[in-house]
């Protein structure tokens, strides 16, 4: 069921079958709102590295992890099962650590080759996103650049964040989301899981990227090492006039028996602040990628302080 709502689509030789990687992506971005793609160009040995730098991190003591506090003002840092979700109105049952190009970082001697791994790692997230991002900025019209210098993670004003995450172990979790449902709020999401992993379920079918309502029938994906889940996000959704759709997801660990702990590594592409963020048919305002985010922090963590972006 899975495999059929959510195509695998292969960015090999990616100049090359260009054409025909665009018309995938478009196809997918416009039904599921997800696909999963291989041949990426990350090694599986390079996701393991990194997955056992993010679990270095989470078993530090709690007191060399607050070394790198959340902060509510920037969402970067690390927190421990402080994410009120709106709808479930619970705290997600995981911990995730929350980094910014320039925000305050894990040190070395806590946990060895944390910067350069992570950097690095960073880096290749980026450029698989320019590919991505480069076929829908054609697909929708805008030149090839165009989300791409939008997106770019070199600037001082770009938003994108990478999230390492650890969902503790649990059992007979009824009753607890490991992550509620909810949507992404940037452009354009790539997830890291693990092999038998699982947990992740999506939900197609949302119209509008104003509207909140979540449909109820959720399909589980597969969690692999190697293949790398991408989702489009509202940012996307609005900025491709609700062409590509951003859907709800969600994490759930079993209501009855022993889920072992999952850990994940999502990267999202979130802009830069001073980009003006309108689509090709003007369907919606222009607004600025800063005051996108402080609308939509205001709605999704009204709980929480205000974000400043
Ligand atoms: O951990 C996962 O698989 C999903 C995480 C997620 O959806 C998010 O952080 O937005
Ligand atoms: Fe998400």
């Amino acid at each position: 069921m899975a495999e059929r709502i959510v195509p695998v689509i292969s960015l090999k030789d990616f100049d090359k079958r260009k054409e025909e990687i665009i018309s995938q992506l478009l196809n997918a971005a416009e039904n599921a709102g997800f696909f999963t793609l291989v041949d990426h160009g990350i090694s599986k040995e390079e996701i393991e590295a990194q997955f056992a730098i993010s679990k270095a991190f989470f078993d530090l003591p709690a007191e060399d992890k607050a070394k790198t506090p959340h902060n509510p003002k920037t969402n970067n840092g690390w927190e421990y099962k402080a994410q009120l979700r709106a709808s479930t109105g619970i705290y997600d049952q995981k911990e995730s650590l929350w980094l910014q190009r320039n925000s305050d970082w894990p040190s070395d001697g806590d946990v060895p080759q944390f910067r350069e791994s992570t950097s690095q790692f960073m880096s290749k997230c980026a450029g698989i996103s320019d590919q991505v991002l480069s076929c829908f900025a054609i697909a929708l019209g805008f030149g090839e650049d165009y989300f791409r210098t939008a997106n770019d993670p070199n600037q001082a004003d770009c938003l994108t964040q990478l999230r390492l995450i650890h969902y503790p172990a649990s059992e007979n979790a009824v009753g607890t989301w490991r992550a509620g449902s909810h949507t992404d709020i940037g452009c354009l999401t790539l997830l890291f899981q693990r092999d038998g992993e699982y947990g992740l379920e999506i939900c197609p079918g949302r119209e509008s990227h104003s509207s909140f309502a979540s449909g109820d029938v959720f399909t589980p994906l597969p969690a692999e090492t190697g293949p790398i889940v991408v989702n489009i996000g509202d940012m996307l959704m609005a900025w491709s006039d609700d062409r590509l759709k951003s859907n709800y997801h969600r994490v759930r660990a079993k209501e009855v028996g022993k889920s072992p702990s999952r850990y994940s590594i999502a990267y999202f592409n979130q802009a830069r602040r001073d980009i003006l963020l309108q689509g090709p048919l003007k369907k919606y305002p222009p607004m600025t990628v800063g005051e996108w985010f402080a609308q939509s922090v205001a709605r999704n963590f009204s709980q929480q302080a205000a974000i400043k972006v």
